[in-house]
């Protein structure tokens, strides 16, 4: 297993610059599905990730609790909500996304669980899967076949493990995902230091990013991006790989001004705009 760096050239090949004459109703929608009492936050970190990658409209789905919350806290976002109070337990929604990332402080409660069951059941737009999906799909497996084809899965090194269980050395856990993602056609960005994305028997390895991303919700925020780069009409490869690229890019500029300890993950959402000049600025 040789890996492909993700780097500057890399990027160029797949990064699109916008369109002068482009409106948001051609941006992309991407529909934000996360959140549960106690954990908004995550739903309104992913949002803002969608939001500051270029993405035309951003909408959030969240149980009722989250309403005033995801409005104030983002006002360019739109807001629907669940029936239930504190969590997820029917999801419905009468707009057209191009792109849903669905997971990010959902928990796993018995209605949620069935909530995404239904949800898998009749979607067919493309998806990202993050934090509690993923970990109610390791619970109930016979459901990852329900995931469009190439689906991006975003594991930390925990959820990894349970979705493709335990594994005894690096070269075993690369082999274990890429059987992953050929039995079920998915692309499986596998976080750590540094991220891998596995695409059936393609290694990518990124090369940006460092420890100020080791805090709450940068992988909330990941998800937005990448979620809003699907919208955006990239394939979704090309998604994973640029928003893996773009969000270990903030943390890599913002370093010398923030130092490890006092990066948070909004300040990857503050800095998205210099990593993409940074990006402009190659051409
Ligand atoms: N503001 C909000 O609303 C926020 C909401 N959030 C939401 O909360 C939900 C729970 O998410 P979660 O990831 O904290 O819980 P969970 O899946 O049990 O994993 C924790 C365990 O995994 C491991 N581990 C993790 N990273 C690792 C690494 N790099 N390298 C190695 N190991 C690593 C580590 O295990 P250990 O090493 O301790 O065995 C750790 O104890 C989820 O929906 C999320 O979106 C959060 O995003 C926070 C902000
Ligand atoms: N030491 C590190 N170096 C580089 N990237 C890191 C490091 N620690 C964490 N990250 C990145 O931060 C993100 C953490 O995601 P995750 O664990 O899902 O956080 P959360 O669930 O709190 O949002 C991933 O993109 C991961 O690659
Ligand atoms: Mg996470």
């Amino acid at each position: 297993m040789s890996p492909i760096y993700i780097d500057q050239n890399e990027i160029l090949k797949r990064y699109k610059p916008i369109d002068a004459h482009t409106h948001k109703g051609i941006q992309g929608h991407a529909l934000i599905i996360a959140g549960s009492y106690g954990k908004i936050g995550a739903a309104v970190l992913a949002s803002k990730g969608s939001l500051r990658t270029g993405c035309g409209l951003v909408t959030a789905f969240v149980p009722k609790c989250g309403y005033q919350i995801v409005q104030i806290a983002i006002p360019e976002a739109m807001v629907l909500t669940d029936v239930e109070k504190k969590y997820l337990s029917a999801i419905a929604f009468d707009i057209k996304p191009q792109a849903v990332g669905i997971g990010p402080g959902m928990g796993q409660e018995e209605p949620t669980q069935k909530a995404l069951h239904e949800f898998l059941i009749t979607n067919n737009i493309p998806l990202v899967v993050d934090a509690d999906a993923l970990n109610i799909l390791s619970k109930n497996r016979s459901w990852l076949t329900l995931l469009p084809s190439k689906t991006i899965l975003t594991p930390h090194p925990k959820e990894l493990e349970r979705l493709i269980g335990e594994w005894d050395s690096e070269e075993d856990k690369f082999e274990k995902t890429i059987a992953f993602s050929l039995h079920y056609d998915v692309i499986v960005v596998m976080k750590g230091a540094p991220t891998h994305i596995i695409d059936a028997e393609t290694v990518y390895r990124n090369t940006t990013g460092n420890a100020a991303l080791a805090t709450a919700g940068s992988g909330d925020v990941l998800t937005g991006i990448i979620t809003s780069l699907l919208a955006q009409s990239y394939e979704p490869i090309d998604a994973a790989i640029l928003g893996v690229y773009l969000h270990g890019l903030t943390a890599d500029i913002a370093l010398p001004e923030t130092g490890y300890q006092s990066f948070l993950a909004s300040d990857i959402i503050l800095t998205i705009g210099k990593a993409y000049l940074s990006l402009e600025n190659l051409e």
